[in-house]
Formats: structure tokens, sequence, C-alpha cells
């Protein structure tokens, strides 16, 4: 058996839009069997897709149709492989709850990459596999995180003209739906070489990671519809200034609680997606270490509409005082709190 589990991830963490992530403990996990005594599957693709966890009511289970078992045939199709060997069982155990700004989609199309990989014995190293992830979500962000794990930073290589047409090609080309569809016998394009790198920063072990999970789904594209295409100069730099303060001040022990919630604060993402999230201003502007001590800072986690809140202590009452606001809205939550994921994506082979 082998067996993939990969974490969820927190996007942005206030200023760092699309650069930041930090990848935290709820994991994605896919069991794998290859039972080579089917010879001729009944199963599309030759693949069974079985599933449980968050998104079981709604996920497909049809190989061409899940985004896990399309991003592994992006990749084995582009070494030559049309289908998954028969027949390929996948096992689909999710704790990430989907389009809640907690990466579920990262981790399914890197879940989905390694798949490819490991099924059809292609040998590609973590960088290689992260270019085919980066073709199909576009912004490196969850997809590092999750890979590699812990607190993530990343940017997009600037191609050659040859290499960005590549790399710009509608998304339905990659990953076309059904997967199968029409096989034309053509390969679909593959990804440039090295289109994203990252670095890993330190993370102060004391700062843990309270995810306030309200129960209603933002999908990431809308949240991405509402931002504006310009920003003025001033918003941008109040947003580099922050960021390059925070990533060094969430590594210093004991961590600087007034520094870190100052440094989280955003101009480019939050403020326009507030019409999509019941109550975000109000939360993200009257939870502070004066209000509650132990919290460090507090941010909408991804495209939302989760609210991450790091802290060191006081776990409940600050989870407690933002399930409150919710309410007001009408909005019921869950809350956890989580340690970042260090170690990132993992394969096992048993
Ligand atoms: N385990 C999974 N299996 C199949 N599809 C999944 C799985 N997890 C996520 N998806 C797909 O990804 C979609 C959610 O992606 P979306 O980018 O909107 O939100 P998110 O990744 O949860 O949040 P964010 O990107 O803000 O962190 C789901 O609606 C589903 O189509
Ligand atoms: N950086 C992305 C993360 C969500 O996938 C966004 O905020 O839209």
């Amino acid at each position: 058996m082998i067996t993939i589990r990969v974490p969820c991830s927190s996007a942005n963490i206030g200023p760092g839009f699309d650069v930041v992530g930090l990848s935290l403990s709820i994991w994605l996990e896919l069991q794998i069997n290859i039972d080579r005594t089917i010879t001729s599957s009944t199963h599309a693709l030759n693949c069974r897709v079985t599933y449980e966890g968050e998104g079981a009511e709604n996920v497909p289970l049809h190989a061409e149709h899940n985004l896990i078992t399309r991003a592994a045939l992006y990749v084995l199709k582009c070494h030559s492989q049309r289908i998954f060997p028969s027949e390929t069982q996948v096992h689909i155990i999710n704790m990430i709850p989907l389009g809640r700004g907690l990466g579920s989609s990262g981790a399914a199309v890197v879940a989905g990459v390694m798949l490819g990989n490991a099924v059809g014995e292609l040998g590609l190293s973590r960088d290689r596999m992260m270019d085919y992830c980066l073709m199909i979500e576009r912004h490196p962000d969850n997809v590092m995180a999750a890979m590699f794990g812990g607190f993530v930073g990343s940017y997009l290589k600037e191609l050659d003209p040859v290499d960005m047409e590549r790399k710009e090609i509608p998304l339905a080309e990659v990953l076309p739906e059904p997967a199968g569809g029409e096989d034309t016998g053509l390969r679909p394009p593959e990804p440039p070489l090295g289109i994203g790198h990252y670095i890993k920063f330190g993370w102060a072990k004391e700062i843990k990671a309270i995810a306030i999970i309200p129960q209603f789904e933002v999908s990431t594209a809308t949240a991405r519809s509402v931002l504006p295409k310009m920003y003025s100069r001033e918003d941008l730099i109040f947003n580099l200034q922050r960021l390059a303060v925070l990533t060094t001040a969430l590594t210093r022990s004991p961590p600087d609680a007034d520094l870190i919630f100052q440094a989280m604060q955003d101009k480019v993402h939050q403020p326009y997606r507030k019409g999509l999230i019941p109550g975000l201003p109000d939360i993200l502007a009257s939870v502070t270490p004066i209000s509650h001590p132990g919290l460090l800072g507090i941010c909408l986690s991804g495209a939302g509409p989760t609210i991450l809140a790091l802290a060191t202590h006081n776990f409940e009452a600050i989870a407690e005082e933002i399930l409150v606001r919710f309410k007001h809205e009408g909005v019921t939550c869950d809350w956890k709190v989580l340690e970042p994921a260090y170690e990132g994506a993992q394969i096992v082979v048993s």
C-alpha cells in the first residue's frame, strides 16, 4: 500500500497575499492500492475512488471529475501514460474542510500530483512535482506550504516568452474535464522547469494557530473576483513593510505581540473581502493583544471565511470572543488549535 499525507495550509497571514503560507495539522490522506489481478477494471480510467470525511456528500468519485485524480492524470499524461495502472484503488480520507480558506484545493492538487508520480513510477523530485502543482493552482502560497511544510515564502519565476506561453495555458487544457475526455492522443502542456521558488522561515515553537471555521463556504475564485486589479503605492508599501517584519517576528522567542499584531495588518485583500464574510472588519479590529492576552495577531485565513488567530495561550477565550461576534451575524463556527505541520507532504510505501 502507498499512503500519501498532505497538510492543510493557511495562506497570506495578513499582508503576504499570494506570497506566504503556513502548513497546519489537519490532513488529507490517500491510501492507494494497485490490484494487478484486475487486468480490466470496470472503473473509469482504471481508477476506483472511495472517500470519507469532509466533502464526502459533494466530492465527485469519478476519476474524470475528482480534483485529486485529475491532477494525477495530468502528470501521467505528460509522461505518455493515458490511464491509471489497472486497477488503481484510491481511498481518500479528508479532514480538511472545503472552501474555508484552509487550502483544501492546494492539498488536493499536491496529493494528486504525488499520486500520479507514485503510480506512474515517474521518480519526479519534489521540486519538479511543484511545477505540475503550479500549472494547476496558479498561486504558490498554499501548494508550497502543503508540499514543503512549515512557514514558507515563495515567488514565481519570471519565465522567458516561450515558457510563459506554456504556463499561461487555460486551466481547462491542463485539467480537461472530464479528464478522460475525448482522447486526442496529444500530451497536455508540460510545465516549464522551476516555475516557483521558496524558502522556509523559522517559527517560534510556542506560537499556535487558532482556526475559527465558519460553517459556510467561500470559493477562492469568488474571493479573488472582488479584488481590485490595481493598488495604490501607499497600500503596497503598507503591506511590504509589514511582511518584511512579520517573517522574522514570528521566529523570535518570546514573540513580541505588539510587533506581530501590527505586522499582520493588510490593505491588499482583507478589506475587499469583507462583503463575503459577515463581521470580518469588526472581528479583525476588536480582538487584540490588549483585550486578549496571549493573542499575537489575527487575519483572514487564505481566501476565507476562516479566521486565523496566532497565540501563545488563552486559546479558548480568544476563540470564544470570535465565535460570539460571528454568532451576532448569524454565523456558527467550529474551532481548533493547530500546530505547524513542519514536515509537509509525506509518502510511505508499506
Ligand atoms: N479532497 C478533495 N477532493 C476533491 N476535490 C477537492 C478536495 N478538496 C478540495 N477540493 C476541490 O477544491 C474546491 C475548494 O477549493 P477553494 O480553492 O475554493 O477553497 P480552499 O482551497 O478550501 O480555500 P483557500 O484556497 O482559500 O485556502 C472544492 O470545492 C473542490 O472542488
Ligand atoms: N492567496 C490566495 C489564497 C487562497 O487560495 C488568496 O488569498 O486568494
